[in-house]
């Protein structure tokens, strides 16, 4: 997959690019109504023996348009974007930076430059995609502003349980700690992935080592407590356990979660090293202990659950 970063305006030569099926859309989480629109652009492009592509936009529009300080935190960052586009078999992804010159362009200007001016051929998007000017242009009026220069499909909703699968129904169920459901609707499991730092060296004294995570500042926690999760480490893939939090048996007042992993059967430093972590099944929340004598019997049975959870899997 080539990825092609993009500022308006652009400079390619309409000449120069393939004609191509885009699939557009902001697919925070590439969740299955996401995957849906793309497989559509990527089945299309085949038929038609065309280029399929996907135009994203990063920041999201709301860093610019809300300006508030709050960090957007995204249930795929850029970097795990790329990898499940990639997985998914999509040839070229355009990321358009949404800054303020993008958002005041008009509808009309929008579909030039960035649809007809990527040489599209066909155009799939979900059934709410807005574009241009405060949003106002929507999937009613791209047939209208395409003039005939390409395609457009709209994909409907796709649902679980009689309700529209989205980016915030997937958000609601990570900060309710609700892993399965989400990763349900994800279509995979909840990746983040992180660099091995230094903490406090207790986890060895206790019998279970923890490399704590330093995770991207884009990345979006799901509810902290204890889960059971995989590791990939070096093409490897290990189970574990993960911790999400502040420690408060430790701790009086850490400012932000720490993600820390113990693999099982491993025995080997991991400081500096990337890991990628899959959270699989949320087991309890954190609890303060009177001491580390207590805590380490209760990891020894949390160690107990999720390897019964991991033998079983249901
Ligand atoms: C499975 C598991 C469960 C944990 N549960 C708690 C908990 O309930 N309360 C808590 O204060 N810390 C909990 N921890 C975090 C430990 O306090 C932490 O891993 C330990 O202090 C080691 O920290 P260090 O890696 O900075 O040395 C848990 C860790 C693991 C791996
Ligand atoms: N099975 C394992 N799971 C996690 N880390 C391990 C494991 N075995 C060895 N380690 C190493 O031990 C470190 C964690 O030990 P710990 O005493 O908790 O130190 P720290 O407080 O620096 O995290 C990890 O960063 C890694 O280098």
């Amino acid at each position: 997959m080539r990825t092609i970063e993009l500022t308006y305006p652009h400079t390619l030569i309409l000449e120069e690019l393939p004609e191509t099926v885009a699939a557009i859309g902001f697919f925070d989480g590439i969740h299955k109504g996401h995957q849906h629109v793309i497989k559509t652009a990527i089945k299309e492009a085949k038929q038609r023996k065309m280029e399929s592509a996907v135009i994203t936009f990063y920041p999201h529009p709301s860093v610019v348009l809300r300006k508030d300080k709050q960090q957007v935190k995204y249930i795929t960052p850029l970097r795990e974007k790329q990898e499940v586009l990639q997985r998914l078999g999509v040839e070229r992804l355009y990321i358009i930076t949404f800054n303020s010159e993008l958002a005041a362009l008009e509808p009309q200007g929008f579909i030039d430059h960035f649809i007809k001016g990527l040489h599209i051929k066909h155009l799939v998007a979900g059934f709410d995609f807005s574009y241009g000017h405060k949003g106002s242009g929507n999937v009613d009026t791209i047939t209208e502003h395409a003039d005939g220069a390409f395609i457009f499909t709209k994909v409907d909703k796709v649902e679980c349980d009689g309700e529209k699968i989205s980016s915030t129904r997937i958000r609601k169920l990570l900060a309710s700690g609700e892993i399965e459901k989400a990763n349900a609707l994800l279509g995979r499991p909840l990746l983040v992935d992180g660099f091995v730092v230094k903490g406090a060296q207790r986890g060895k004294q206790m019998g279970y080592p923890t490399a704590n995570m330093q995770t991207n500042q884009d990345a979006l926690l799901p509810k902290p407590g204890i889960y059971a999760v995989k590791i990939f480490y070096k093409q490897e893939k290990y189970e574990g356990m993960a911790s999400l939090g502040f420690n408060p048996t430790f701790e009086a007042n850490l400012a932000e979660p720490i993600l820390e992993v113990h693999i099982f059967d491993y025995n080997h430093e991991l400081y500096g090293e990337e890991l990628l972590v899959e959270f699989h099944s949320f087991i309890r929340e954190e609890l303060k202990f009177p001491g580390m004598q207590q805590l380490k019997e209760q990891i020894a049975n949390d160690e107990k659950q999720i390897r019964r959870f991991f033998s079983n899997p249901s």
